[in-house]
């Protein structure tokens, strides 16, 4: 049953902050060995903070179970780092002269068919390949934190990157859940840090000339704009904002207001001891009763629930969700029963006791109903052709409680699947296979165009009846058939 990875690949984290621990997370939790270099006597200290905070929102994201967790180690040197790495990622310091040296001490030893990513957030890929003995081998891979939750990174080739090396980097990077966004030309900060870099001048500016404090800034972004920007961006919302006259009205009406002094563009306030004091002093204010690994897990239990929201519907990060998670394989077979969901429990599913809401229960049992359909050919070809099955009757026998991040295989029980009607036994099982809940479902076999129950597809009829002659060779579940009280 479980998601073992026999073969499992290596990467090299090169310089293990921020960033490098978010790369690690990533990695690691995709079933990937990692291996780290970072001359902090407290780097293990803090990838191990990272990791912890990622185990507890990134397997929240899929309705499958990622892969079993590859193996972390850490080196004092460059050359067992990156052998046999199938990815280098580099994350230093943003200093030009620092990542020439460590590219340099990576280009010596790494694999030479292996890409070298680097994380820089603002140079061109060319001032990272100046002096490089291998410049084809480096490309620019911008992340954005956390790199363990949010999918995009910015690739940013040269003309000297290997283009068929990129390509291949492309694939590693969607094998992990991520959104590679290739970036056509070259440029200072890429495409997203030009764009973060203009609010921020903007924001610098409001709060220099005493127009607003950082915490109505950021209200201003988050009650509004930056709500509708996670799931259409700036271009789309615009063209909504057009009206049915679409993109060009919009640019009529307010394109002009571009070059009325609204704005204060490219100028940036000097940073001095009395304006970082100031913006200091607020930030401190507006998040100061909360450590920075507390706003770490709020920021995350946040991303998680939007990230499940935007999966529903496909948009945006949803649709990297939904195609990882179609690659991801779980399910297999306990006590001779499909296991028809395997997953762990996300934060937002829990209350206020503490452990998952009873709803969820019955939402973990119809995936497994899902899941059971299409094993017997009712899958989503068989909806779009007009037929599918609708849950009539649900019985849920709450045994264990559940919290955030238990991972729960449920196994499924045909106990009757004849004519229309199609009757499942659900377990739903912790880690170490105690029954945590049962759910019993009837479900009813229905034509879509007339909304009433009709028979079942040959293929269907046929799955189910080859299945119930394995599964009628079992015990019946006890608490079949059980009434309340
Ligand atoms: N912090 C952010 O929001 C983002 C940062 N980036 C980029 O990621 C890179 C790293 O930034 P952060 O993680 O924020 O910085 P950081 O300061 O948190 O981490 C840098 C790490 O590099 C290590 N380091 C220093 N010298 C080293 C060497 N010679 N070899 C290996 N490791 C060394 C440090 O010990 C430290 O752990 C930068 O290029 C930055 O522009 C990219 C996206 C977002
Ligand atoms: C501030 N920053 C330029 C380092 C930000 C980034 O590069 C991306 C991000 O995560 O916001």
């Amino acid at each position: 049953m479980s998601s073992t990875n026999p073969n499992p690949k290596k990467a090299a984290v090169v310089g293990g902050g921020v960033i490098g621990g978010g790369w690690v997370a990533r990695f690691l939790l995709n079933g990937w060995n990692v291996s780290v270099f970072d001359p902090d006597p407290q780097a293990e200290r803090k990838i191990g903070e990272v990791i912890e905070n990622a185990r507890r929102s990134l397997p929240a994201l899929y309705d499958r179970a990622l892969p079993e967790e590859g193996i972390l180690t850490f080196h004092n040197d460059m050359a067992s780092t990156v052998a046999d790495a199938a990815w280098i990622q580099e994350s230093a310091p943003e200093q030009l002269a620092l990542k020439h040296k460590i590219l340099a001490d990576i280009q010596a030893h790494a694999p030479k068919d292996c890409l070298i990513g680097s994380s820089t957030s603002g140079f061109k890929p060319s001032e990272l390949q100046e002096e490089s003995i291998n410049p084809g081998q480096i490309v620019v891979a911008h992340p954005f934190n956390p790199v363990y939750l949010l999918p995009l990174i910015e690739v940013v080739p040269s003309k000297a990157t290997d283009a068929a090396a990129v390509d291949a980097g492309c694939e590693i990077l969607r094998s992990v859940g991520l959104k590679p966004l290739v970036v056509r030309k070259e440029i200072d900060a890429h495409i997203a840090d030009r764009l973060l870099e203009a609010v921020w001048r903007e924001g610098l500016w409001l709060v220099h000339d005493g127009v607003a404090t950082t915490q109505e800034i950021d209200d201003a972004i988050r009650f509004g704009f930056g709500l509708r920007w996670a799931q259409m961006g700036l271009f789309e919302t615009y063209r909504i904002a057009g009206g049915e006259a679409g993109m060009e009205h919009f640019i009529g009406q307010f394109g002009p207001a571009l070059k009325w002094p609204w704005t204060k563009l490219m100028d940036v306030p000097e940073l001095t001891p009395e304006l970082t004091a100031r913006i200091a002093q607020q930030s401190d204010d507006q998040s100061g009763h909360m450590t920075i690994r507390e706003l770490e897990r709020l920021r995350d239990d946040n991303l998680v629930g939007m990230m499940r929201a935007l999966k529903k519907s496909g948009s945006g990060a949803g649709g990297t969700i939904n195609d990882h998670e179609a690659s991801l394989q779980n399910h297999g077979s306990i006590d001779h029963l499909p296991v028809t969901v395997d997953r762990q429990i996300p934060q937002s599913w829990t209350d206020y006791n503490g452990h998952m809401n009873e709803a969820h229960y019955v939402e973990i049992s119809a995936q497994a109903s899902d899941r059971f359909m299409e094993l017997i050919g009712a899958d989503a070809e068989y909806i779009t052709a007009g037929s599918s099955y609708f849950t009539v009757e649900n019985h849920v026998c709450y045994v264990q409680e559940i919290t955030a991040g238990d991972r729960i295989s449920v196994t499924t029980q045909l106990i009757k699947g004849e004519g229309k009607k199609l009757h499942l036994f659900h377990r739903l099982m912790m880690i170490d296979g105690q029954v945590a809940a049962t759910v019993e479902t009837m479900l009813l076999h229905v034509d879509l165009k007339t909304r009433r129950t009709s028979e079942p597809g040959g293929i269907v009829a046929t799955n189910l009846a080859e299945i119930a002659v394995l599964h009628d060779r079992l015990a019946k579940p006890e608490q079949l058939g059980r009434a309340i009280g």
